[in-house]
């Protein structure tokens, strides 16, 4: 009988899995028995719960709560301001023409305080501002609709209009691509300038989207050593191992082969021999899913190519990877 994983981990951090519509009931048994904590894959992002302007939909944003506050679950709240999965009518006019900085800023308030209102004390950590650091070499903050119309200050304003709805909430940055050097420091000057202002900002998300060929557990180690230098918390939150590198787009797989298990089994025992070496300063580690049954990168980077990406497989069982991270 497999131990809980969580309760393995109740002296080191939360253990938590992204869940969508389907998976709270199709994976229910697997999150009630190993996670302590739930995140809304798609449901609480700003298209899902304001589709038109003034149009809340919190139907299924409803429903991941009363599961997590009938299971004593944690949840953490993804994401508040992103340049995706963002309706267009944020940014726009009724004629189409692009809105104004007033305008935009009243609808970034408005969003974010009745979305944060309704589920105030129930959340205990919230993305607020998600992937606005850019990947091109040299370029700090990548394009958005939100940084051409606002500026710098869009980020900034989102963290003080998310702490005044939610006082008691830990307000995150998210990113992917976290343990990259260069990306890292950019990471890093973000956060220090949010905090160098005394912007409400609490932790670091480290989205952790990682394979069984990267990164390196020196780069992890080099980007958690410079985050929590910060005196922030460090969460991962939607942590995944493709079998697969970033640009390998084979698709000839049905099924994960033993050569790709047992590198997957490498790699989660040395991040969490890791992970636990941190246990100060790491307040959670979300997977960004629960088993290898459904992953949203089943569909990126290669659509319709099926990933293994967790410690739990298609079936439900435990893979070789579980054992690593409870026989500690
Ligand atoms: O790993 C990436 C590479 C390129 C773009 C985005 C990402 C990760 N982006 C994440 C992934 C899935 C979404 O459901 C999450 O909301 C988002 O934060």
């Amino acid at each position: 009988m497999p131990p809980s994983l969580y309760a393995k981990y109740k002296d080191y951090f939360p253990i938590g899995a992204a869940v969508n519509s389907k998976t709270l009931h199709s994976e229910q048994e697997l999150l009630k028995k190993h996670f302590n904590s739930i995140t809304a894959e798609n449901e609480m992002k700003p298209i899902l719960l304001q589709p038109q302007e003034g149009i809340f939909t919190f139907e299924k944003s409803d429903e991941m709560f009363a599961f997590a506050e009938a299971n004593n679950k944690m949840v953490r709240g993804h994401t508040l301001v992103w340049h995706n999965q963002t309706p267009d009518w944020f940014f726009e006019n009724e004629d189409g023409t692009q809105v104004s900085r007033e305008k935009l800023i009243e609808r970034m308030e408005t969003h974010i305080t009745t979305v944060v209102s309704r589920y105030k004390g129930r959340v205990y950590a919230w993305d607020v501002v998600n992937e606005v650091i850019s990947d091109h070499e040299g370029e700090y903050l990548r394009k958005s609709k939100w940084l051409d119309i606002l500026g710098e200050d869009f980020i900034s304003i989102a963290f003080e209009i998310a702490h005044k709805a939610d006082p008691e909430a830990s307000l995150f940055y998210n990113d992917y691509n976290e343990s990259d050097p260069e990306k890292r420091e950019k990471i890093y000057r973000l956060v220090k300038s949010l905090k160098d202002k005394g912007v409400p900002i609490h932790g670091v998300g480290l989205q952790a989207h990682w394979n069984i060929y990267g990164p390196t557990i020196d780069d992890i180690r080099a980007a958690i050593e410079r985050y929590s230098s910060l005196g922030l918390q460090l969460q991962l939150t939607e942590l995944d191992v493709s079998v697969f590198e970033h640009g390998d787009k084979r698709t000839d797989l049905t099924e994960p082969t033993e050569e790709l298990l047992e590198l997957q089994e490498k790699r989660y025992d040395e991040f969490f021999k890791l992970l636990r070496e941190y246990r100060d300063v790491i307040t959670g580690v979300t997977f960004w899913g629960v088993s290898d049954r459904y992953t949203w990168l089943s569909d990126f980077p290669v659509r319709g190519r099926k990933n293994w990406p967790f410690v739990f497989d298609v079936d439900q069982n435990p893979k070789e990877s579980f054992w690593k991270l409870v026989n500690f």
